[in-house]
């Protein structure tokens, strides 16, 4: 038999060699069976154990590095990081963790000469050093660009947020005051329910009857600034997995939602029905598609997604940052496609869960200077701070804001109107 934990932190090794050694998201290593073998709760804890330690690598490398005399090879370094951080952050008991650490390596059969080395760095791990490191930084590649962007302290700002993880944010199909109640969480300014500390999503009061999804509160303001109406013909551009469709089309709107991906539409099919809201779903490229004009238009566009870091610590340590430019690309003959579907008079909301500039103030900036029939419309909804305005007239949001409460994904808003 086994030892008690070794499947999870075995499975939890495999993914983080497949994040930091192949460039995989952990979406790709989940679809192509990483965790297959394991039963449903062991799943969840290599899940967790790996996001974890993706999320504070950067401090076990530090807390690592004075007893390392070289660069462990990878599988070894992940067996120490995910030790470090089971010890620090989850304070989980020495023996469980060493032993199952020397375990890993000593049934490995290339490196299970290491496994004497990490049996000695482990045991010389102080946890009360952890709080004394720095909080994680993100790897140079992004870090340096967005400290550029935004200034070194609003950078460790950020990351701060990130290495905190992000709560369960609600969209209420309905009031959301009483799903609050029943959920246990709270109403945030902008009307989403939060819930700290949330165990299983299904089990939560309300998920069969479809009474709300899951949407970070940042994602739900989009549609909200689009502020469709019943009986608005309005196109959702860049639709899956749904979110913003389920939003569009609880106002009565005619919702069009379209999504080049006949895998991830299966999800928004799958969210319309459990919440019985409706839209007309199309599987086609946005860019390649046209029809009657539209009097709303929503594009939520593919993007680097380096908002959204507090869910998917495995993105800055997959990525580096080489294929961005063609998404910035990507965005900019959308938003073009987009402006060619709408009515005149006719308003779009541009936005993208990205941090960087080049995927908002920019392409804003850019689109005004292409188009001379476009104006951008100041954005006024409850629950916004006004300094988050940015000066072309979109709105900035940051993780590190809402800090007391959870924070909020990273989002660039903008509202366009067509005129006359
Ligand atoms: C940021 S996600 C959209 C999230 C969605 N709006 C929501 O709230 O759930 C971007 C989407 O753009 C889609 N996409 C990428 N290129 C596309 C294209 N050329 N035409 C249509 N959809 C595209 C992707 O498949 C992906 O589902």
């Amino acid at each position: 038999m086994s030892q008690p934990g070794l499947n999870p932190r075995r499975a939890a090794v495999r993914l983080l060699d497949g994040v930091l050694g192949k460039g995989a998201l952990l979406p790709e290593l989940l679809v192509t069976g990483a965790l297959d073998k394991l039963d449903p709760s062991e799943k969840a804890r290599a899940q967790r154990l790996a996001m974890e330690t993706l999320r504070w690598m950067d401090r076990a490398d530090r807390m690592l590095g004075p007893f390392l005399q070289r660069k462990p090879e990878l599988t070894v370094h992940n067996v120490l990081r995910l030790s470090v951080v089971e010890l620090c952050v989850d304070g989980a008991a020495a023996h469980g963790v060493v032993n199952s650490a020397v375990s890993m390596v000593k049934a490995d059969k290339v490196h299970h000469r290491a496994s004497g080395m990490v049996n000695a760095v482990l045991r010389k791990i102080d946890v009360t050093a952890w709080d004394k490191l720095p909080e994680p930084r993100l790897p140079k590649w992004l870090r340096k660009p967005l400290v550029a962007d935004y200034g070194k302290k609003t950078v460790e700002a950020m990351e701060a947020s990130f290495a905190n993880g992000a709560p369960l944010d609600l969209t209420p199909k309905g009031d959301p005051a009483p799903l609050a109640k029943a959920v246990g969480g709270t109403v945030l300014p902008t009307g989403s329910v939060r819930v700290l500390g949330a165990g299983q999503v299904s089990a939560l009061a309300g998920y069969e009857a479809g009474d709300w999804w899951v949407q970070d509160a940042a994602a739900a303001i989009p549609a909200k600034v689009l502020n469709a109406q019943a009986g608005e013909r309005v196109l959702d551009m860049c639709a899956a997995p749904g979110g913003k469709t389920m939003q569009l089309a609880m106002t009565g709107a005619d919702v069009v939602a379209i999504d080049v991906s006949k895998k991830r539409m299966v999800r928004v099919r799958e969210n319309l029905e459990r919440t019985g809201l409706d839209a007309t779903l199309r599987v086609v490229d946005a860019l390649e598609w046209r029809e009657a004009l539209f009097d709303a238009i929503l594009l939520d566009a593919p993007c680097t997604a380096t908002g959204t870091i507090r869910r998917h610590p495995d993105l800055p340590h997959a990525k580096d940052g080489a294929d961005f430019p063609t998404l910035f690309a990507l965005q900019e003959r959308m938003i073009d496609h987009a402006l060619s579907q709408l009515k005149p008079g006719g308003r779009l909301v541009f936005c993208t869960c990205s941090l960087l500039p080049d995927e908002g103030e920019i392409q804003i900036e850019d689109a005004l200077k292409r188009h001379d029939d476009i104006t951008v419309e100041p954005i006024t909804l409850a629950g916004l701070d006004p300094a988050w305005t940015t000066p072309e007239g979109g709105l900035r949001l940051r993780p590190d804001y809402w800090a007391d409460t959870g924070g909020m994904d990273g989002f660039y808003i903008a509202m366009i109107r067509k005129t006359v």
